[in-house]
């Protein structure tokens, strides 16, 4: 599903996130806490001449995640090694990684979440001791040997860090995590790409594709690049407003940087559940999508928006999410809000 949205957080083969990828520290945009602590904790590190102790990234897609590991190796001054928790299919292949590590190297593994077990557990002495404990040879012949690892980062990102394990999130000192941005830092971005891509930019053009942006870089990036098309084609020399209005539209994205999948969840929990509240199975059953993917990529948007709440009986609508629908509120008893955080199921 997501790879058809134009305005889905995930990654897309066309989006060639590399050109508009802040490479310093300064120049990302946003996330002031993170920044700040990591600021901090990289100085720090550095003055020691130690390595940086490990750091979790934790966040919704196209916040920054993998953007900001390669700044922290960069700060650092050291090499940036990368793989992906599904990417390591054997204790053996993340050995070889780490015994290729030079000291305070930054090592990055994207989507944390998706390691195997084994694979697990041999991370945790590496993270801990900087030791590997391996296992040769199988039955009475077996026997288990350490080997020194250099002090290295290990950099995880995960997109939800419920579905970590304990002990590996224990071993993380520096926890950090990724909120949507405001409009006005979309604004900044925007603006820094059109310069980066050389195409004119009004301030009114740039607020009204921020304000469409779903919080949220990577489209921000995708936006404008499709705006821009637009501009080349009419051969505008700035972007305007009316003009990014237009295009925008014509890509099926709202005023508020809703898309097609968020709508179609909104409308089927209003109509057909009568706003809820109803769980996240039946929701992910009634879209034929995984559950997965509606918690990491459709949700924390619209909870974040007000739209959504989540209730020990499921998810369940706001009156705010109706307004913007356009549709009537059943009556419904006003206790049903607020009382609760998480569900249950
Ligand atoms: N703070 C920022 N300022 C400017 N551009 C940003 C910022 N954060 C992210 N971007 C841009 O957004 C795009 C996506 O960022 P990134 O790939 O780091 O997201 P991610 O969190 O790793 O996503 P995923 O969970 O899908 O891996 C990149 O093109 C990046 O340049
Ligand atoms: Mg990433």
């Amino acid at each position: 599903m997501a790879e058809a949205r134009l305005i889905s957080p995930q990654r897309r083969e066309d989006d060639s996130d590399a050109s508009l990828r802040p490479l310093a520290l300064a120049d990302f945009t946003g996330q002031e806490a993170a920044r700040a602590n990591l600021r901090v904790f990289i100085e720090a590190a550095k003055t020691r001449k130690d390595a940086l102790d490990h750091v979790l990234l934790v966040g919704p897609p196209g916040l920054g995640k993998t953007t900001l590991a390669q700044i922290v190796a960069r700060e650092l001054g050291v090499n940036f090694r990368s793989t992906s928790g599904p990417v390591i299919a054997k204790a053996g292949d993340l050995a070889a990684q780490l015994t290729n590590l030079e000291p305070r190297d930054v090592l990055f593994i994207d989507e944390i979440h998706r390691l195997n077990p084994a694979v697990e557990e041999i991370l945790y002495p590496a993270m801990e001791d900087f030791q590997l404990d391996l296992i040769i040879g199988e039955g009475p012949a077996a026997r288990s040997v350490k080997i020194d690892l250099a002090r290295f980062t290990l950099v995880g990102a995960t997109t939800r860090a419920g579905l970590l394990t304990t002990p590996l999130r224990d071993r993380f000192g520096i926890p950090v995590r990724l909120n949507f941005y405001t409009a006005e830092e979309l604004e900044l971005i925007v603006k820094r790409g059109a310069r980066v891509l050389g195409v004119g930019m009004s301030i009114e053009g740039a607020r009204e594709i921020a304000r469409r942006s779903r919080g949220t870089p990577r489209i921000a990036g995708r936006l404008l690049r499709r705006v821009r098309d637009f501009a080349v084609v009419e051969d505008a020399a700035s972007i305007t407003r009316e003009l990014a209005d237009r295009a925008l539209s014509l890509l099926e994205v709202d005023t508020i940087g809703l898309d097609v999948m968020d709508r179609r969840y909104l409308e089927m929990v209003a109509v057909n559940f009568g706003g809820g509240p109803v769980g996240i199975e039946t929701i992910a059953a009634a879209l034929s999508e995984p559950r997965d993917a509606i918690e990491d990529i459709i949700e924390p948007f619209l909870l974040q928006q007000g739209f959504l709440q989540r209730t020990p009986r499921g998810r369940l609508l706001t009156p705010h999410a109706f307004r913007h629908l356009g549709l009537a509120e059943p009556a419904r008893p006003v206790a049903q809000f607020g009382l609760f955080e998480e569900e249950g199921d």
